[in-house]
């Protein structure tokens, strides 16, 4: 397990810049050595990163296969929806094929465990507590082993049914990557990084077993680290 590389930058504007950068080299040797690049978006603040910083950027989209880390279990025209501002802030302004975006299908109920999937690329983002996805300290679904995809309906963050990636998928990507910003998220993201809790914090407990662990810090959300970048 590769050790977490850890990127600073001054605001969160850098951040998401820094951020979609790194994306795209991604995706174009994904798509120079595969054809495909596959990758799962998370909700919350990576939205307006993402949005913010892809479009426009040079990549062959229609290589492109988006997938979600998890969403909320509510209707695509609901304000909680993780889909649909992906869908409107990216997947339309890039002339992406809609048919390569592949949304939680909030009518399914039961998600069987398939083949575990190897993404190229999870985007991820860390709760306060140090959730991610939706995977919440002390939660039995920390430990779910069979299912690739989990529903959830006591999440401590509103709305509380969701449905999420699981950590045996997340630790089979390529290359996990955080983007975490403001003072807010500070002791956090020093315990996740530097405390070695046990048992671990969701989001310390990404760890991809073949893949790379990147974080994206800005100077709040990292200000709290012993061991400076
Ligand atoms: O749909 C969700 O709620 C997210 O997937 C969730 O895991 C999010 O990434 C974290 O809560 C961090 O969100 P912020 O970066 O906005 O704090």
């Amino acid at each position: 397990m590769a050790a977490p590389i850890i990127s600073v930058s001054e605001t969160d504007k850098l951040v998401a810049e820094k951020l979609c950068s790194f994306v795209v080299e991604k995706a174009n040797k994904a798509i120079e050595q595969r054809g495909i690049f596959t990758v799962g978006f998370s909700g919350g603040s990576l939205v307006k990163y993402l949005c913010g910083g892809l479009p426009g950027r040079s990549t062959d989209w229609s290589k492109w296969r988006v997938f979600f880390c998890d969403e909320r279990h509510v209707q695509y025209d609901s304000a909680d929806c993780t889909y649909t501002p992906y869908k409107e802030g990216l997947v339309d302004k890039v002339n992406m094929n809609p048919d390569n975006i592949f949304p939680i299908d909030p009518s399914l109920k039961v998600f069987p465990g398939d083949g575990l999937p190897q993404f190229d690329m999870l985007l991820l983002g860390m709760g306060p507590d140090g959730h991610t996805c939706s995977l919440f300290p002390g939660h039995p679904l920390l430990e779910e082993k069979e299912k690739i995809v989990a529903p959830i309906s006591d999440s401590p963050k509103p709305p509380p049914a969701r449905v999420t990636m699981t950590l045996p998928v997340v630790n089979n990507c390529r290359c996990a990557v955080f983007a975490s910003c403001g003072e807010g998220k500070a002791d956090m993201v020093q315990r996740v990084l530097e405390g070695g809790e046990s048992p671990p914090l969701p989001a310390a407990r990404v760890r991809p077993i073949d893949g790379e662990l990147h974080w994206f810090l800005d100077a709040g959300a990292a200000s709290k680290l012993k061991h400076k970048m």
